[in-house]
């Protein structure tokens, strides 16, 4: 991706969470690159089967977590920092929007670390490196814990009467037919999804290549 010169001027950052990074902006709506229209992403009401997955316009720091610093040397995400629930979250509850700088995959930073894919078949993915929210802090569960607690899931906001947009969600996962995972996320988990194995695919070759 270009550099932060390419990105169209919006509003300043809003009153951002604590242990918020001074030098990233923080969000609480997506901001377009300059390549891209938001109306892309937009659909009418009445194509949304699901009507629980349309959610409120704003968002600002979320009371369901916390960005924590990793001070534990055995966490392979040590010196950097994750995402811990900062309340009990039930299986299937939404727990915060994923926002950063929406981009078309021409406009894509190969090299990011927080680029999330908002539309397959658009070509359109959520870049957080330079701006985002909470969201971008949540580590892959490899290393950390036996499998996952959360995933990213399509979430729809109504921008005006009618008309809702795409965004990406995280959700809690479900609790599973056998119930194993009915407990959710207890307070202070850290909240882990997966990347999928072709994250750590790219990041290895890159090593292999330095
Ligand atoms: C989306 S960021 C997650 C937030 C990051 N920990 C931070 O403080 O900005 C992705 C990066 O976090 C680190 N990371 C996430 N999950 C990890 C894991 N299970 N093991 C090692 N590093 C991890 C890697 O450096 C990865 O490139």
């Amino acid at each position: 991706m270009a550099s932060k010169s390419n990105y169209k001027k919006q509003s300043p950052s809003a009153q951002a969470p604590k242990c918020w990074p001074e030098d990233i902006t923080y969000l609480t709506t997506p901001r377009y690159f300059q390549s891209i229209s938001p109306a892309a992403l937009r659909i009418q009401k009445s194509e949304v089967v699901d009507l629980t997955t349309i959610l409120p316009v704003s968002t600002g720091p979320s009371s369901n977590v916390r960005i924590k610093e990793i001070n534990n040397p055995k966490h392979p995400a040590h010196g950097q920092s994750g995402l811990f629930a900062a309340r009990h979250l039930a299986p299937d509850a939404f727990i915060l929007q994923y926002l950063g700088f929406v981009h078309t995959n021409e406009d894509a930073d190969p090299k990011s670390n927080y680029d999330l894919n908002l539309d397959r078949e658009l070509g359109i993915g959520v870049d957080a490196t330079h701006f985002g929210n909470e969201a971008r802090f949540i580590n892959d569960y490899r290393g950390i814990s036996d499998r996952p607690n959360a995933e990213f899931r399509e979430v729809w906001v109504e921008m005006s009467k009618g008309e809702l947009e795409k965004r990406m969600g995280v959700f809690v996962l479900s609790a599973g037919k056998s119930g194993k995972r009915s407990k959710g996320i207890t307070k202070n988990e850290e909240i882990l999804v997966s990347y999928g194995k072709g994250f750590w695919r790219v990041l290895q070759n890159e090593a292999l290549q330095d």
